[in-house]
Order: C-alpha cells, then sequence, then structure tokens
C-alpha cells in the first residue's frame, strides 16, 4: 500500500461568504513532489495555505472538511500550530528573511522551539544551508544580514529556514517567479536534490517547471479539482479537455 503522508476531503474554503473552493479530495504520497496548476484565481493558493493553518491569521475565512496529516487532523483544536508549521513549513513567492543574520535567520525556528545548544544550533544551521545548496555560498558570511543576499540567495536561505525545524512536508507558493532565471534555475536544484527527502507540494504558473520537477500534477479550475495523476500522464494524455486546454495554453 503506498503511504499517504497527508489527505484532504471535501475541502471547502470561504472568504467571508464567498466560497473559494469547491468540495477538494486530494492526498499526497510521502515523499512526491506534487505540482498545483490552473489559471489565477483557481484556489491554488487558497488550498495550499489551508495545508498548514495560514488561514487562521485571517478573521473571514472558514475552512471545512478533512485535514489529516500522518493520521492526525490537522484542525483539530489542540493542534498547536507553530508545531504544525515546523513539521508543514512553507516558502512564498517573495523571499522573506527576517532582517537578521543568516545565521540567525535559519536558527530561528529551533530557538523558538526551546533549542539553546550552541553545538546542536551550529550543527542544524550548517546541515540546513548543505541541504538548501547555498552552504558554500555563505558560510564565511554567516553572521552578515541575510538582506544583503541576492534574492535566488535569499529564497534558499528561507528553504533552509524551514528545513531546520526537520518538516515532513514543504509547501511552495510560486517560489521561483520572483526571480530572475539564473536564480529560479538554482532555486529548482535545490527542489531537486531535497527530492526523496521531504514531500513537496508546489504551486507553479509554470508548466515547463511542474513537468521538469513534479511527480504528481493537480489541476485546478475555479475552485474545484479538475484532474489529478502523474506530472506524466497529465501533461502527455489528460483525460479532461479543461486540462488540455490549459497546458496548451489556450486560457490562463
Ligand atoms: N484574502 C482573500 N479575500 C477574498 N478573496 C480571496 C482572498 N484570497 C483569494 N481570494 C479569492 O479566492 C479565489 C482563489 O484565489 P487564489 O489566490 O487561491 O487563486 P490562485 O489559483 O492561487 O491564483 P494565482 O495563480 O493568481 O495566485 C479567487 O477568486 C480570489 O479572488
Amino acid at each position: 500500500m503506498t503511504e499517504k503522508i497527508l489527505v484532504t476531503e471535501n475541502v471547502h474554503l470561504y472568504y467571508g461568504k464567498k466560497e473559494a473552493l469547491h468540495g477538494i479530495d486530494l492526498s499526497f504520497k510521502k515523499n512526491d513532489i506534487t505540482a498545483l496548476i490552473g489559471p489565477s484565481g483557481s484556489g491554488k493558493s487558497t488550498y495550499l495555505r489551508a495545508l498548514n493553518r495560514m488561514h487562521d491569521l485571517a478573521d473571514n475565512v472558514t475552512v471545512n472538511g478533512t485535514f489529516m496529516f500522518n493520521g492526525q487532523d490537522i484542525y483539530a483544536p489542540n493542534t498547536d500550530t507553530v508545531s504544525l508549521r515546523q513539521k508543514i513549513g512553507m516558502v512564498f513567492q517573495q523571499p522573506n528573511p527576517f532582517p537578521f543574520s543568516i545565521y540567525d535567520n535559519v536558527a530561528f525556528g529551533l530557538r523558538t522551539a526551546g533549542h539553546k545548544d550552541k553545538g546542536f544550533l551550529d550543527e542544524t544551521v550548517e546541515k540546513s544551508l548543505k541541504q538548501a545548496a547555498i552552504w558554500d555560498e555563505v558560510k564565511d558570511t554567516l553572521h552578515k544580514s541575510a538582506l544583503s543576499l541576492s534574492g535566488g540567495q535569499q529564497q534558499r536561505v528561507s528553504i533552509a529556514r524551514a528545513l531546520a525545524t526537520g518538516p515532513d512536508i514543504m509547501l511552495l507558493d510560486e517560489p521561483t517567479a520572483a526571480l530572475d532565471p539564473m536564480s529560479a534555475s538554482k532555486v529548482e536544484d535545490t527542489m531537486m536534490q531535497l527530492r526523496n527527502q521531504l514531500t513537496m507540494i508546489i504551486v507553479t504558473h509554470s508548466m515547463a517547471q511542474a513537468s521538469r520537477i513534479s511527480d504528481k500534477t493537480a489541476f485546478f479550475m475555479d475552485g474545484n479539482l479538475i484532474e489529478f495523476d502523474n506530472t506524466k500522464k497529465v501533461f502527455l494524455d489528460p483525460t479532461r479537455q479543461e486540462t488540455q486546454d490549459y497546458i496548451s495554453g489556450r486560457f490562463g
């Protein structure tokens, strides 16, 4: 049996009275990379943000449905959202380092979780920056401000920060969209290197990126999941006409 790390069923989400997701059923296999694709406004980011309860921070959002992470109910009233987000980390479109040093950025989640031991922090910061494929570029400047780095480097530091707390799942919302092509390709390489180490769910507008890096692709339209399958199948032989039209650039 294939192991599903995250199972969502019948997900409905409302912004005020407006229904943005109309009953999404989507499950993720451990260590798969899944691309969420679809036209602007189709609900990809809305769905992604529901997976680690980012909508809790807004007061007009209602989320209904089942969200099970390793058999645990993400929306159970006793869920600690800080530890949830350490296990289901997030990387955003705009690199968002804190105005601290590179080291302090990566150590941030560990310190929040109460880790103080310098040896442990040093080791984990180094390991995370290596995993995010940026160690060689920053190892001599760890105490410089993260804001002094290029956009692509900042994005890899953001990935390292998310990795430091040992997530099982990483949510990435258009992580390369704000970067120049060279930086985008480095961030994409980083994701490829993380393949098999954790489960990744990535929202992307780049069909080329989705087909290059993902195992599975989910196509969203108007708040509905239209098609979900192996990436090759979705791109080469989609079942639904809407998917075909979207990937061939007829709309979106
Ligand atoms: N904070 C919000 N308040 C009200 N409506 C919202 C909010 N955020 C998104 N929406 C609406 O929810 C729907 C889905 O938006 P969402 O951003 O999830 O789409 P998307 O597929 O990620 O789009 P894009 O590719 O442009 O990022 C859209 O109709 C959008 O206008």
